[in-house]
């Protein structure tokens, strides 16, 4: 399945040459374009019931999304082609990111492995939930059409440095209650978001396990200095930064909207949970 906008049109960019691979590996496949949003779990849904032995996006984080929901627990397996502008879960998975014929490889070569998906506000979450300094910047990165790519991300998140207080949150893990200021709260069961930022650096996608990253207060010449590391995840460590582990975890700030898989999930209060092995996976 393409999501031919994925990208800016990256998506509709890469489709033959990934058809061709898997066509030429001998596969029998059949190419659906979407044409929204909601496209994407209704063929889902609809591949999963026809009896396919597998299904393969084209896409990016948004797109995943959307064909997760359709896709968890029904056991068939699931490729990614990255095609987006973030490409987290691909990152987390280690699919390749620039070359989609190597992504296919790993379709065509079979080996499928189970993943957990976190579950919040009844919707299935294949990267990272988060809710603080981070909803700012992706809220305004969403709505920006300058810089492409990336850069967006570095734009956003300076213009929301220059105004940032932190937050009060009430975050509770497993029943164990937390009260503390702090700048973002992020549970994931893979390690990144943002385009590489892996926030909850070491989440392993298939220990049953949410893993927790509270960003306590820091200035805002610290936070900058965290983003860097952020991309190498070394900012696990650092003082301010505490990390817990967990099966449920609720997150609560007033007036806080939270984003999963960078698309906007509502506001907080939020309680995560976690599906084990409810994704089937090559790769
Ligand atoms: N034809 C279409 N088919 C599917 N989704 C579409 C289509 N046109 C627009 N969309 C929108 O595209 C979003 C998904 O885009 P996707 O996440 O794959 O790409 P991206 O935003 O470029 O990448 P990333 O999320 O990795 O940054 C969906 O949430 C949907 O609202």
């Amino acid at each position: 399945m393409v999501n031919p906008t994925s990208g800016r049109g990256l998506g509709a960019r890469i489709a033959p040459a990934v058809r061709q691979r898997l066509t030429d590996a001998g596969l029998t496949v059949d190419v659906y374009e979407t044409t929204c949003a909601e496209d994407v779990g209704r063929i889902s849904t609809e591949v999963v019931a026809s009896g396919a032995d597998a299904v393969t996006l084209i896409g990016g984080d948004g797109t995943i999304h959307l064909g997760a929901q359709a896709l968890a627990n029904s056991g068939m397996p699931f490729g990614v082609i990255p095609a987006g502008t973030g490409n987290d879960f691909a990152r987390g998975l280690g699919v390749p990111l620039k070359d989609p014929a190597a992504a296919a490889d790993l379709v065509i070569a079979g080996r499928t492995r189970t993943i957990d998906l976190a579950t919040a506000k009844d919707e299935f979450i294949t990267t990272v939930v988060a809710g603080g300094f981070d909803s700012l910047v992706n809220k305004r990165a969403n709505a920006m059409t300058w810089p492409k790519g990336n850069a967006r991300y570095t734009v956003a998140t300076l213009a929301e440095l220059r105004t940032f207080q932190p937050l009060e949150y009430v975050v509770t893990v497993d029943g164990d209650q937390i009260e503390t200021s702090a700048m973002l709260v992020a549970v994931g069961t893979g390690p990144m978001y943002g385009g590489g930022l892996q926030i909850c650096a070491g989440a392993e996608l298939d220990d049953g396990l949410l893993d927790v990253t509270i960003i306590q207060p820091v200035s805002r010449l610290t936070l900058l200095q965290m983003f860097p590391k952020l991309a190498k995840g070394t900012h696990v460590g650092h003082p301010a930064v505490r990390t817990l582990r967990g099966r449920s975890v609720r997150i609560e700030s007033p007036g806080i909207t939270a984003y999963a898989d960078g698309e906007p999930l509502g506001l907080l209060p939020v309680d995560i949970g976690i599906a084990p092995g409810a994704l089937t996976v090559f790769g």
